[in-house]
């Protein structure tokens, strides 16, 4: 068995624009075609990433789009080049697992951005579900948005909000202390076997707290996701007997499969120093997978430009930081599983290119390659056996 070990990262929504396919989606029924995370924050106020644009960030940009980002222009030292995902879906699981080695075979169901957005039957099913006699909301929202308008009806009919959004999703907010956390995951598991066989692919709890006028959502999110369709990455390392390690949302985004070891935390820097910890104290032949999720939960859904280029900022360090303790021998790769430009119009994600940034084989320009080339290359990295339809960029 090999020592060497690889690290998987995914910074969540950190696109770099030029999806071919960008026409296809929507966002406020407009397509997004020019959507470009990186480099319309960039071009907002120039970004200040000095370990990242040392890999090549800013020259995966330019491939990926053309575009110029502020403040990004070294010399690529690491191995880099953008991702083209070929899924139908610009979602977070289309995503990963496509860049572990499964793309989606299906078509997601989305609801339509209508009043009532749910089927009746579904409706009522959800409400008898609950124990409530109606469900609140039922519509396209963001979900800060909808608990401050409808969280005080929330409380005084103790009916559960239910939304969604230009994903395949249901979500459902309700209060941690009048509704009941416990309460809330129950029906959001029976939910999710109602809806799971229409090909919606997660069903959220989004618990909040607090009074009219200030309420917050929990760290308490929790998702039910439909399983992937094949073997993963983390499947084909864990049958290999090699350790895995999933860090963030990746162990919700994979159903809990192939995993030895699940880190999760109340925020991304909590999920930071799992990964440093983990850095120094992996077994040899190990996969550690980490999902960052603020990038789009906190700022790219809320198009919080100056929020984004601070996170970006701030997980510069965090690269740097990893980089400086991995052995000689291991790969980390850092990428994206679509975009999220805090500058577009709407709230949902976008349909964009992603980096796909390496420590670990010197400087390499690998150009455009597919989601799942990077499960191929780290299972080639570990001497795993080929996983899933791409190919090697090692
Ligand atoms: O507005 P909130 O509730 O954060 O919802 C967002 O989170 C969902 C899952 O990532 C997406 O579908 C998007 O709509
Ligand atoms: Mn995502
Ligand atoms: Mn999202």
């Amino acid at each position: 068995m090999t020592d060497r070990r690889a690290v998987l990262i995914v910074m969540d929504s950190v696109g770099i624009g030029g999806a071919p396919d960008a026409a296809a989606y929507f966002n406020d029924g407009l397509p997004d075609t020019g959507a470009n995370t990186l480099a319309h924050i960039a071009q907002t106020r120039p970004l200040h990433l000095p370990h990242l644009d040392a890999l090549g960030l800013g020259a995966a940009i330019r491939l990926a789009s053309g575009a110029e980002a502020p403040g990004l222009d070294a010399v690529p030292q690491g191995l880099w080049g953008a991702a083209t995902e070929v899924s139908r879906g610009k979602d977070t699981p289309s995503g990963h697992w496509e860049i572990a080695g499964v793309p989606v075979p299906w078509d997601w169901h989305y609801f339509p951005d209508t009043h009532p957005s749910f089927p009746a039957d579904l409706t009522a099913n959800i409400a008898r579900a609950a124990g409530t006699d109606g469900i609140l909301g039922n519509e396209h929202a963001s979900g800060t948005e909808i608990i401050a308008r409808l969280g005080a009806e929330h409380l005084r009919t103790g009916r559960p909000i239910c939304y969604t959004s230009a994903d395949s999703v249901l979500q459902i907010a309700a209060h941690e202390e009048h509704f009941g956390l416990d309460r809330l995951y129950r029906l959001c598991e029976a939910v999710a076997a109602m809806v799971h066989p229409m090909r919606v692919g997660r069903v959220i709890a989004r618990p909040f707290l607090g009074a009219e006028g200030s309420f917050t959502r929990t760290p308490n999110r929790r998702d039910y996701a439909i399983a992937p369709p094949a073997p993963t990455l983390l499947d084909l390392a864990h049958e290999a007997g090699r350790i895995t390690h999933a860090i963030g949302k990746i162990g919700d985004i994979f159903s809990h499969r192939g995993i030895s070891h699940l880190h999760k935390g109340r925020s991304d820097a909590d999920l930071a120093d799992h990964l440093l910890r983990l850095a120094d104290e992996a077994a040899p032949g190990s996969l550690i997978f980490a999902n960052f999720v603020e990038f789009d939960s906190l700022y790219g859904h809320r198009r919080d430009v100056e929020g984004y280029a601070e996170a970006l900022e701030w997980f510069d360090g965090v690269a740097g930081a990893l980089m400086a303790r991995l052995r000689p021998g291991d790969l980390a790769i850092f990428t994206a599983d679509h975009g999220n430009d805090p500058t577009w119009h709407g709230t949902d994600h976008t349909r964009e290119r992603v980096p796909v940034l390496g420590w670990g084989y010197g400087a390499r320009a690998i150009g455009q390659v597919g989601f799942a080339d990077i499960a191929a290359s780290v299972a080639a990295h570990l001497g795993l056996p080929p996983a899933g339809p791409g190919r090697s960029f090692l």
